[in-house]
């Protein structure tokens, strides 16, 4: 269970301009609330710069909002960093995997600093790489593998603790239709294992194979938030990218 309140992050930079500070505050995540239920799927989905990102790196703990809460799994997120971390698994495109190792030793690393048992961590990596079809390059170097190679890792190393909570952002960007289906497949088989699972996307269709319940995010507000069961009832526009395009325009 993910229960955010009113979480607002703004960020303030600093840049020279001649002889003069110039002071900038974007506010990128305004005051944004919704729940994300065990066994369903929500999404958020939000054109390029709408706040997708740094709403679930706050979900995730990695950086603390500037107002609002958020209880991830029960704990507040404020009071209990590392407590949230076991109980999270957060995929980004900037999940850090070391060139010099292989999926195997990978995994292993991971694992031990989750500290799981040896035996549970072999039938965990092994229950992954067969279901995302990592088997066949599991002893090459994470610095010779393709894009869609790599995703699989981060998905592996992000799955490894079998966490309550699932957060991925974007994570079929960059993959082809195969790829992409072997990583929305474990998406499905964590719904059905009662796990909390939301995803960032741009894209309607990826919305349409997974989501039970849809929040839209445009300009750091929450413009839509509903099930997708209602959100296709309403629909005006003829498919579900133009109303996508249109509920933005509108906002
Ligand atoms: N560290 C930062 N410092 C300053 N501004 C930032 C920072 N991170 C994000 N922003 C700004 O916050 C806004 C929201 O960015 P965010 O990355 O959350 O959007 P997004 O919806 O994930 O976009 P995309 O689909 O392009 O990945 C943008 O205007 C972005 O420039």
């Amino acid at each position: 269970m993910i229960h955010i309140e009113n979480l607002t992050k703004s960020f303030t930079s600093t840049t020279k301009k001649g002889f003069k500070k110039e002071t900038i505050t974007v506010n990128a995540v305004n005051e944004i609330s919704f729940d994300c239920k065990p066994g369903r799927i929500f999404s958020l989905l939000g054109p390029n710069g709408a706040g997708k990102t740094t709403t679930l790196r706050m979900i995730a703990g990695i950086i603390n909002p500037t107002s609002g809460t958020a209880i991830v799994d029960g704990i507040d997120i404020s009071k209990g960093n590392d407590e949230v971390k076991k109980r999270i698994g957060f995929l980004t495109g900037s999940t850090g995997l070391y060139e010099r190792l292989n999926p195997d030793e990978t995994i292993e690393f991971f694992g031990k600093l989750y500290k799981i048992p040896a035996e549970k961590l072999n039938d965990r990596k092994e229950y992954l790489f067969e279901k995302l079809g990592i088997n066949e390059f599991r002893k090459k170097r994470v610095g010779q593998m393709s894009t869609g190679m790599k995703q699989k890792v981060s998905i592996a190393r992000t799955l490894i603790h079998d966490p309550e909570v699932l957060i991925f952002d974007e994570p079929t960007s960059g993959l082809d239709v195969i790829t992409a289906e072997s990583i929305i497949d474990l998406i499905r088989e964590s719904k059905e294992n009662n796990k909390t699972v939301i995803f960032s996307s741009h894209i309607m269709s990826e919305v349409d194979l997974l989501c039970d319940d849809l929040a839209i995010i445009n300009k750091g507000a929450i413009i839509y938030n509903s099930t997708f069961e209602n959100f296709k009832a309403e629909m005006k526009a003829k498919n579900l990218t133009q109303e996508f395009i249109n509920r933005v325009k509108e906002a």
